[in-house]
């Protein structure tokens, strides 16, 4: 039989921790081997040593020496009491945890004291490590957006983080210890519950999309939740870790995405476009899609082999797009844009619109991939083609014009300026643009301008209104033609006018006007210019009361320096005639030439009284008489003639003009008869007597 003692001896050997007997003066009196390695000591010699030496107070704190003794004194014994020690053999500290009691005899005399030191230096650490990793795991948990819980095996919650806790509207402390059907209606806390056990059978995460309307989640948001089994250190599940995240926003943005990508599809067909795709890190990089690829009537199998941008771009036109790729891909245009003519598998140059955009870059910024559209635009650049063509014509036409061609707006605003002949504007251009007529043009020209406009909008068109302007140092006349313009929309009403410059027509016309009522020899009035105005000056007469006079002329012998020095010579007689016999007349008065060499001179306002008039009238023959009378150089020779002047007056009664000739005739003739070179008033005619026979 073992006795008691030995039994403790034993026991207190073998504890896995170390224990010890110190005397009252705190001397070593028995260790045991745990006590040895706590120490990592030899043998009890070596530690008793190390004992001594360090003053029996290994403490770190040397405080804790006296707090130990003073708590033993007072209780007989001490409990968990936890300090930091110095190791006898290297000094190093260790944490220990120390139990303790006092020693007595039988009668009750304190012996020593017996205490177990147990290294926990270990533990702690742990412990620490494990309070860290707890603390990080909170700060993890609080900080993920997501909802985190975990719930025991009878699902309880055993923590959960405030996004949860949040999500069902009270404190992660209230939901610690309760069950779902706290919270939830019964039927959703049904549909958890089989969630878990789904995870739990499966023995690992299960993944599933949860959008059940309850009142925590009333919109119905969608949710993805996933479910892991929690295992303990030996592998044994001991719970369920939730994780759930809303993901109505990326579902939504999902379905935009898709829904912004099927009708960019069907933009993309609907406008006949084709695709190409452009890996730009490997050559040949460029796909097209089917559609592009039988732009160029090429078959749809070929379609996505990777091929060079530039296999099919006509050689002209290599540069330009080489350039609008280098420039987008280099960042200074915000898209690739370019057209360009494509070889079609019929021999034919079609031609493209090509747009796109880099889509993807390395880190650095270098271009990976570019994407676009190609568009067949061979029918609007024949359409732009032949469009310049008509242009170009039109401006030919427009060109050779020798008209001015305006724009007017119904107001008389000047809307655009096509001629050629700029020096015929009165303002340059672009100065004209936007005045009115008015401002521009001299008042009768603008009226003139106006009137045919307002004629064109009544009437469609207006045709020869003419006005006159001074341009430069020349008067020059115009001849307006203007057409409404068809309008279209509600586009402000416009009219397109031509000016024609008619200063040459008019001058002929002129001349004409002139030739029909002059003598072409010596410029003066003709005899049907001066019957016109015979008439005038006898109705003058007639209302005035005044006298005119009319004076027949008619050169003496002039057949004879026609016969003698030729006609020409004769023709310079009368021009010189005509011309004194200009000066011997007033402005308002007319000379005439009938023909041949007479002239007739006609003189208006000779007054009321009949002598003063006749008087006057005289004066004037004798002054032409003498006039003409004077020598004439004619050729290299002096020449001398003579007229005879026959007058007569008139004054307010109804006289027909032939009447009034006739008589100025008569008596001219009679001045002929009495010698020639002399002056006769019809008036001083006697009357024929009658003849005895009628
Ligand atoms: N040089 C020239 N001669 C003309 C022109 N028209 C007519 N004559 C000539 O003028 C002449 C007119 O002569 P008359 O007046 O009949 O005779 P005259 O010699 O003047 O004789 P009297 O009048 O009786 O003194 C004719 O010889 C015509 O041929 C003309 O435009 N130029």
């Amino acid at each position: 039989m073992v006795s008691p003692e030995r039994d403790t001896s034993t026991l207190f050997e073998h504890l896995p921790i170390g224990a010890y007997r110190v005397a009252l003066d705190g001397q070593l009196l028995q260790v045991n081997a745990a006590f040895l390695r706590l120490h990592r000591c030899q043998d009890f010699a070596q530690l008793h040593r190390l004992y001594k030496e360090s003053g029996f107070n290994t403490y770190v704190q040397p405080q804790r020496r006296k707090d130990f003794e003073a708590e033993l004194r007072q209780q007989g014994k001490v409990k968990d009491f936890v300090s930091e020690l110095f190791r006898l053999s290297d000094g190093k500290p260790i944490w220990v945890r120390e139990h303790a009691h006092v020693i007595t005899d039988k009668v009750g005399k304190l012996l020593g004291v017996e205490g177990t030191v147990e290294d926990i230096t270990r533990e702690r650490k742990a412990r620490s490590a494990l309070r860290k990793s707890e603390a990080m795991l909170r700060n993890v948990m609080q900080t993920i957006p997501d909802q985190i819980w975990v719930k025991d095996l009878d699902g309880v919650y055993l923590t959960c983080n405030d996004a949860f806790a949040s999500a069902l509207g009270i404190q992660v402390e209230d939901i610690i210890g309760t069950r779902d059907a706290h919270w939830v209606e019964e039927s959703i806390a049904q549909r958890f519950l089989l969630s878990d056990q789904w995870a739990l059978q499966a023995g690992r995460t299960v993944t599933f999309e949860e959008n059940n309307a309850s009142h925590i989640n009333p919109d119905e948001q969608l949710f993805e939740v996933h479910k892991t089994p929690m295992r303990d250190a030996q592998g044994k599940v001991i719970g369920i870790l939730g994780v759930s995240r809303n993901i109505q926003a990326r579902k939504d943005a999902e379905a935009l995405l898709r829904d912004t990508t099927e009708q960019l599809e069907l933009a993309i067909m609907g406008a006949e476009l084709g695709r190409w795709d452009h890996d730009l890190s490997m050559e040949p990089g460029y796909r097209m899609d089917a559609r592009a690829f039988s732009m160029l009537g090429r078959a749809s199998d070929d379609a996505t082999l990777p091929r060079a941008w530039s296999q099919f771009v006509h050689p002209d036109d290599l540069a330009p797009v080489a350039q609008a790729l280098h420039s987008h891909l280099s960042g200074q245009s915000t898209a690739y844009q370019a057209e360009y003519r494509a070889l079609h598998a019929n021999g034919n140059w079609i031609w493209l619109s090509s747009r796109g955009k880099v889509v993807q870059t390395r880190k650095d910024g270098t271009p990976l991939r570019m994407v676009g559209t190609l568009m067949d635009i061979t029918a609007r650049k024949q359409a732009e083609e032949s469009l310049l063509a008509t242009r170009a014509e039109l401006q030919a036409t427009l060109d050779a014009l020798p008209d001015l061609l305006f724009e007017f707006s119904a107001q008389g605003h000047y809307r655009a300026v096509h001629s050629q002949f700029k020096g015929a504007l009165r303002l340059a251009p672009d100065k004209l643009i936007g005045r009115t007529l008015h401002e521009v043009l001299p008042r009768d020209a603008a009226d003139a301008c106006m009137r045919a406009l307002r004629q064109a909008t009544e009437e469609g068109r207006s045709n020869g209104v003419q006005y006159c302007l001074d341009v430069g140092s020349n008067q020059k006349w115009f001849e307006l033609s203007v057409v409404r313009k068809p309008r279209v929309g509600d586009e402000e009403l416009r009219f397109i006018a031509i000016a024609r410059d008619i200063t040459e027509r008019k001058e002929a016309e002129e001349a004409i006007r002139h030739l029909a009522f002059h003598d072409p020899l010596t410029g003066l009035p003709n005899r049907r210019l001066l019957t016109d105005r015979l008439q005038n000056a006898i109705a003058q007469s007639q209302r005035s009361r005044e006298h005119g006079a009319l004076m027949f002329l008619d050169l003496d012998r002039f057949k004879q320096l026609n016969d003698s020095r030729g006609h020409e010579i004769g023709d310079q007689l009368l021009q010189e005639v005509a011309r004194r016999l200009q000066h011997c007349i007033r402005q308002v008065d007319t000379v005439a030439r009938l023909g041949g060499d007479e002239f007739v001179v006609l003189l208006h306002n000779l007054g009321s009284e009949p002598d003063a008039a006749r008087l006057h009238t005289s004066m004037i023959g004798y002054k032409i008489l003498a006039s003409l009378n004077e020598p004439y150089v004619l050729g290299d020779a002096q020449h001398s003639t003579t007229p005879s002047i026959g007058i007569t007056l008139f004054a307010g009664s109804p006289t027909e003009a032939s009447e009034v000739l006739k008589k100025a005739d008569t008596a001219m003739y009679a001045a002929k008869q009495r010698g020639r070179n002399n002056v006769c008033f019809f008036e001083d005619i006697p009357p024929i007597a009658p003849s005895k026979s009628a």
